[in-house]
């Protein structure tokens, strides 16, 4: 598994499109799992051009989904049910099980402006720290990427989860990173990664459902 040099493995867990990105209630419904699926792939596609990421493991529900972000490059584990922090803890056993040698790093999937040198940034900064450390997502409460060693894996992603982490030990990560912190949870925050420049295939879907102007 995975042949990229790097000492990360990144667990990026997916929901299937259609179940994602509830909150970004002014899209249709086919709108919002285009735009969910979209994020995901650009995230497997920054991650896989990030310097540190020996390879991206997806953890998802839905096999078909999963399957074409295989066909870019991702390795995939199926999702064991019991919410996403059980889907980050069976991402890293089976990631354990097969490359003990790579430190896994959980990254959520709704970062669609992600640039591979913030996360490449990070992960150096992260590869200093002895223990856990995270990343605080724009809004400051959230977390967008957290990072342990296998034995010391103890995600806590979820309402609060900065305070959550900091609480358990983890060290925020520091660093602008504007594009590492970017997750899109409604429509100001896509508003905001649109901004900021997004991803091939969430700035296809986004022009396609008149988000953006053709041509931009
Ligand atoms: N495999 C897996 N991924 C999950 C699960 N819950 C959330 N995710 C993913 O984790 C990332 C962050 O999740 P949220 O910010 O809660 O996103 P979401 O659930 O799509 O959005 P909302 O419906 O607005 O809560 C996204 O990439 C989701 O696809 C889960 O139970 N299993
Ligand atoms: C996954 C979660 O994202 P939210 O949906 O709270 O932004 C978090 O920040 O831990």
């Amino acid at each position: 598994m995975f042949t990229r040099p790097g000492a990360f493995a990144v667990l990026l867990p997916v929901k299937s499109p259609g179940t994602g990105k509830s909150r970004l209630s002014t899209l249709r419904d086919d709108q919002r799992a285009r735009l969910a699926a979209a994020f995901a792939t650009d995230v497997v596609d920054a991650c896989l051009r990030a310097d540190g990421v020996a390879g991206v493991l997806v953890v998802s529900d839905d096999a078909a989904f999963a399957a074409t972000l295989a066909a870019r490059g991702a390795a995939t584990c199926a999702d064991p049910g019991g919410g996403l922090n059980a889907a980050l803890r069976h991402a890293a056993a089976h990631l354990h099980e097969r490359r003990p040698d790579l430190r896994p790093v959980a990254l959520c999937g709704d970062l669609p402006s992600l640039v591979p040198g913030d996360l490449a940034t990070a992960l150096a900064d992260a590869a200093t720290q002895p223990g856990p450390c995270f990343v605080r997502d724009a809004d400051t409460t959230g977390t967008t990427l957290y990072c342990a060693s296998y034995d010391g894996f103890d995600p806590r992603f979820g309402a609060g989860s900065a305070a959550a982490h900091e609480g358990s030990g983890a060290r925020p990560l520091a660093g602008e990173l504007p594009t590492l912190r970017r997750d899109v949870d409604d429509v100001d925050s896509l508003a905001d990664a649109i901004a900021l420049g997004l991803g091939d295939s969430s700035a296809d879907v986004v022009r396609s459902i008149g988000l953006l102007p053709r041509g931009s």
